[in-house]
């Protein structure tokens, strides 16, 4: 093998603001769902790692969460994180959705990747082309070189499957070599529990106001093939909230949402274990979570 055609592996992660398409990207270079996505700014919390399998290459895809200012200690350990994902990385793509001006959100997020993966190379990707004139994805383009010196720059639209390809080329040319790094067929190293967890996150959040997300948390408590059944598993999660006023809102008027919520989850988890579940769903409060460290490390923070 010439060092042209050798096997590559490494990490890269998606970078831009709430809503820039990350989540969804990285699903669809996986091929799978494993991030969650949400029309809601700020849903991705943990660091889930896509991953693509290339004849040629190892992707792993970290989904980090996205930048904010830290108001809380959770929006301090989220912070941290993104940090410490971007020096540790082999390539990050920053996103700029082609329908939205790049404004202060880009360029602060660009600065802070200046500053501190100054060795980490950045691919510039405007996402969402299908949603405006090929025109404006070009001046598009313009405008996001400006922000700072990319090793490339690239439009994709993750909804039309458009340049997704192109977009894995251009990322594993960033890889060094090195082997597989995850054994073929594995799309993520999360823990089964913890993607549970987000998908039930994920069916909590649809529809309900904008303050709610950063005050949801989801754990599985406990996960078991039931008793003399082959074909069924006993999920029980925890769903925490931190007032009682969102506790009312999660269950709904006589439990209606929690019941939609969790049809939708369990439709949801079927699909990723492959099995019949039993989703049994309880809400509790944690006043203040956010805030106290004990509870922080016991919801995985
Ligand atoms: N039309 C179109 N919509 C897209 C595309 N990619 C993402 N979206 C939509 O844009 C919204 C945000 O997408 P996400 O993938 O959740 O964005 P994100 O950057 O991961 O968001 P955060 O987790 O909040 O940081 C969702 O409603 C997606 O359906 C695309 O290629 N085309």
């Amino acid at each position: 093998m010439t060092s042209e055609d050798a096997h590559r592996s490494g990490f890269a992660c998606f970078v831009g603001r709430p809503n820039a398409g990350k989540s969804t990207l990285t699903n669809r270079l996986v091929g799978t769902k494993v991030a969650i996505t949400s029309s809601k700014p700020q849903t991705t919390r943990h660091a889930i790692r896509g991953i693509v399998h290339r004849p040629d290459a190892q992707l792993i895809i970290v989904d980090t969460p996205g930048l904010h200012r830290p108001r809380t200690l959770l929006g301090r350990r989220l912070n941290d994180l993104v940090y410490e994902t971007w020096s540790e990385v082999d390539v990050v793509g920053l996103c700029v959705p082609a329908d939205e001006k790049v404004g202060p959100g880009d360029r602060f997020i660009a600065e802070q990747l200046k500053k501190v993966a100054r060795r980490t190379p950045v691919v510039g990707i405007v996402t969402k082309t299908d949603l405006v004139p090929k025109q404006q994805v070009a001046e598009q383009l313009l405008a996001l070189q400006d922000v700072m010196d990319f090793a490339e720059l690239i439009p994709v639209s993750a909804k039309d499957s458009f340049q997704v390809d192109e977009l894995s080329d251009v990322l594993v040319s960033q890889m060094p070599e090195g082997p597989q790094l995850y054994p073929d067929g594995e799309l993520t190293d999360e823990p089964e529990s913890t993607l549970i967890a987000e998908l039930i996150r994920e069916a909590a959040l649809e529809g309900v106001r904008d303050e709610l997300p950063h005050s949801l948390a989801v754990t599985v408590e406990e996960m078991n093939p039931r008793e003399g059944r082959d074909d069924l598993i006993d999920v029980h999660a925890l769903i925490y909230v931190e007032r009682s006023s969102q506790k009312a809102i999660v269950i709904g008027r006589g439990g209606e949402r929690l019941r939609e919520v969790g049809s939708q989850a369990r439709r949801q988890i079927q699909a990723l274990l492959g099995s019949k579940i039993y989703l049994d769903l309880h809400v509790k409060i944690a006043k203040d979570w956010q805030r106290d460290p004990k509870q922080l490390r016991k919801l995985g923070f």
